[in-house]
């Protein structure tokens, strides 16, 4: 019964954390005229509700780029305007949350499958910012995200894939498994996903790139170099900003 209280109440604390930082990066760096990217995720729902609010309050012309088929949904549930990367190409902002983010802003994401569509979206935009809670803050990634690095592969691939990975860089890949379907996950690009759990802290940069060359590799969960600011939402109430750092 405690312990069924102290989940609820944490629980509670943070979806109040990714509130937090999704109205934080919506009021900060949303403007009248601007063409956004809108992340997948549960943190973003809460973005994308305080946009709408400020779209209707201020009467602001903003245009919305999907980054799956769940932001698509959320943009046209909120009465948002739903537009594309053909009509714009180039967008102000995007914002998206994350499964890890270390100290230098790297990001693990594709948690919800979505990274191959978010990585496009978020190379077309001008800032990317990223939402996330407390939980997602770390030092080097696998300290708090212990689910490994989502890569999206061609289908006929996974094997070989899983097979290249772990002999180049050690680990142990799987390939992720429906809930409530039998069979593989599949993505909104009709892929699937392999979840890579590593052993150790690699050269990330790197091994990005390594694995891409990799046959059937559509992309991989990591965003290196991309963002330009992180919104954390705190367990006390506050939110925490944290920049890409200059080298
Ligand atoms: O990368 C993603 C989906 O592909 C999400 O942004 C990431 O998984 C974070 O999700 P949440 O906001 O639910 O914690």
């Amino acid at each position: 019964m405690i312990q069924r209280r102290l989940l609820t109440t944490i629980r509670r604390m943070t979806e109040e954390a990714k509130r937090l930082a999704g109205c934080a990066a919506v009021d900060n760096h949303v403007k009248n005229n601007q063409a956004l990217g809108i992340g997948s995720g549960s943190t973003i729902v809460h973005a994308v509700n305080r946009l709408a609010e400020r779209v209707k309050q201020e009467n602001l012309n903003i245009v919305c780029v999907p980054t799956s088929f769940q932001a698509r949904q959320l943009i046209l549930q909120n009465g948002l305007v739903l537009s594309d990367l053909d009509r714009h190409p180039e967008l102000d902002v995007a914002i998206d949350g994350a499964d890890e983010v270390d100290s230098e802003l790297n990001l693990i994401k594709g948690g919800g499958g979505c990274l191959a569509q978010e990585k496009i979206v978020a190379g077309c935009a001008k800032s990317f910012i990223v939402i996330a809670d407390y939980r997602k803050d770390s030092k080097n990634f696998g300290e708090q995200w212990k689910k490994g690095v989502p890569i999206e592969v061609i289908p006929m691939a996974y094997v070989p894939v899983i097979k290249a990975l772990q002999s180049r860089f050690g680990g142990v890949a799987e390939l992720r498994m429906a809930v409530s379907k039998a069979g593989p996950v599949v993505t909104d690009n009709g892929n699937f996903l392999l979840d890579w759990k590593f052993d150790k802290v690699h050269e990330w940069k790197a091994v990005n790139t390594e694995i891409k060359m990799i046959p059937g590799v559509v992309d991989t969960g990591l965003f290196i170099n991309m963002a330009e600011r992180v919104y954390f939402g705190m367990e006390d109430g506050t939110v925490k900003i944290r920049d890409k750092p200059v080298h």
